[in-house]
């Protein structure tokens, strides 16, 4: 097999006791060694750990995940040290090197960050280490959070061009329901990308239905979230696949075919680094509304946006800013950097371009999102 680029993501719930809140040691110990046999079977590996909140509270003697933000961060500068120092430790003595890297979604905003952090995972791949990456949850601002590290380990894996994503949990795959509340609920062995957006919606819904997003108290996002990155994964052309944390050694099996957990198929890599840093590194601002002619324009025909075929506007952003474009029903479609304010473009919608010199009072761009900046989904 070639060599593969893999992102492993693990949560609270696989790495500490639902009950007790201790480590448990020995999937620690087993997701280490099967990530230093992926290594030396040549592939490079990122791992995507959380856990720094639950370890946290199990060093400070904490029963339950803080509330207040505050005391989450303070909780999660005290876990992510000892995180980390049992990472190097297990991995140590397989004289794997690991790296710390700690990320807060502003650093993937900025392309120059955003170009920084890829040039930082490149070089740590390069040299055989395995980054180990969270959340910088001490210092990150709810406005500029991931909220939850499944998203985050898509982001890392479009970021790194990785072959495949695994999000390792507490159950072995995904089902139509929560397996916890609904006995009859039924496994699903392999999504479509065009089954996905409904698949969330339709899981979504049962989840709120439930108590809490996650299966134990310390996880955080349940099936949602990891939906939601299986939909970012998939369209950065990564495979993405839903198992069990507790038996990391079947990580291999799954990278030869054989199937545990939930696969979800990837599209084709066709997007390049800028345009996957549009449609994922930025968050969007607003949303833009279209016509069904212009929906055609550019997703089928890969045209640029015109002023035209813009229906409506909502949120607040600036020139230069990250949208969302919708179709008719509030669909997502396309994001792209638009080249007028939303004020600007709630004058010249509907209107044709070369009218927007008259509309506005200066020569701007003759299209709203240019094609070079505007991505489909
Ligand atoms: N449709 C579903 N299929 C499988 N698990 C589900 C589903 N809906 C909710 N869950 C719950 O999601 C939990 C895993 O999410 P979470 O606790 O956030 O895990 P992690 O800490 O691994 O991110 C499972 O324990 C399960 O109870
Ligand atoms: N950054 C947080 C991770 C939060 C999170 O997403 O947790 P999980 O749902 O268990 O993957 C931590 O380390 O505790």
């Amino acid at each position: 097999m070639q060599p593969q680029i893999i992102v492993i993501k693990i949560g609270t719930s696989s790495l500490s006791d639902p009950e007790s809140g201790d480590l448990q040691l020995a999937t620690i110990a087993k997701l280490v060694e099967a990530i230093v046999h992926l290594r030396r079977e040549g592939h490079s590996v990122v791992l995507v750990s959380s856990g720094a909140v639950g370890i946290g509270c199990g060093r400070l003697g904490l029963k339950q995940r803080p509330r207040k933000i505050s005391k989450k961060q303070a909780v999660a500068a005290v876990g992510q040290g000892r995180l980390i120092r049992i990472y190097d430790d297990f991995f140590g003595s397989l004289q794997q090197p690991v790296a710390q890297v700690l990320l807060t979604r502003g650093n993937l905003i900025q392309r120059q960050h955003y170009m920084n952090v890829h040039a930082t995972f490149h070089e740590l791949l390069e040299m055989g280490v395995v980054p180990i990456v969270n959340e910088n949850d001490t210092v990150a601002v709810d406005e500029l959070k991931f909220g939850d590290n499944d998203t985050l380990s898509a982001l890392v894996a479009s970021l790194v061009e990785a072959d495949w994503l695994f999000l390792l949990t507490d159950v072995d795959r995904l089902y139509s329901d929560d397996p916890r509340q609904n006995p009859e609920a039924k496994p699903i062995e392999f999504v479509e990308y065009s089954e996905l957006q409904e698949l969330r919606q339709a899981i979504g819904e049962k989840q709120a239905l439930g108590a809490q997003g996650g299966g134990t108290q310390w996880g955080t996002g349940g099936m949602t979230t990891k939906l939601d990155a299986a939909r970012i994964a998939s369209a950065a052309g990564v495979r993405t696949v839903i198992t069990r944390g507790a038996f990391p050694d079947r990580l291999s099996a799954i990278l030869r075919g054989e199937n545990f957990g939930t696969q979800f198929a990837a599209q084709p890599k066709t997007v390049n680094a800028r345009k996957r840093w549009i449609a994922y590194g930025m968050v969007p601002l607003g949303k833009l509304f279209l016509d069904d002619g212009a929906v055609q324009a550019v997703i089928r025909k890969g045209r640029s946006l015109l002023p035209a075929g813009i229906t409506q506007v909502e949120g607040k952003f600036d020139a230069n800013e990250s949208v969302s474009l919708c179709d008719r029903d509030g669909k997502e479609v396309a994001r792209g950097i638009s080249n007028y304010s939303s004020s600007d473009i709630l004058r010249i919608l509907g209107s044709q371009s070369e009218d927007i010199p008259k509309l506005l009072g200066f020569d701007g761009e003759e299209t709203v999102i240019h094609r070079d900046n505007l991505v489909r989904l």
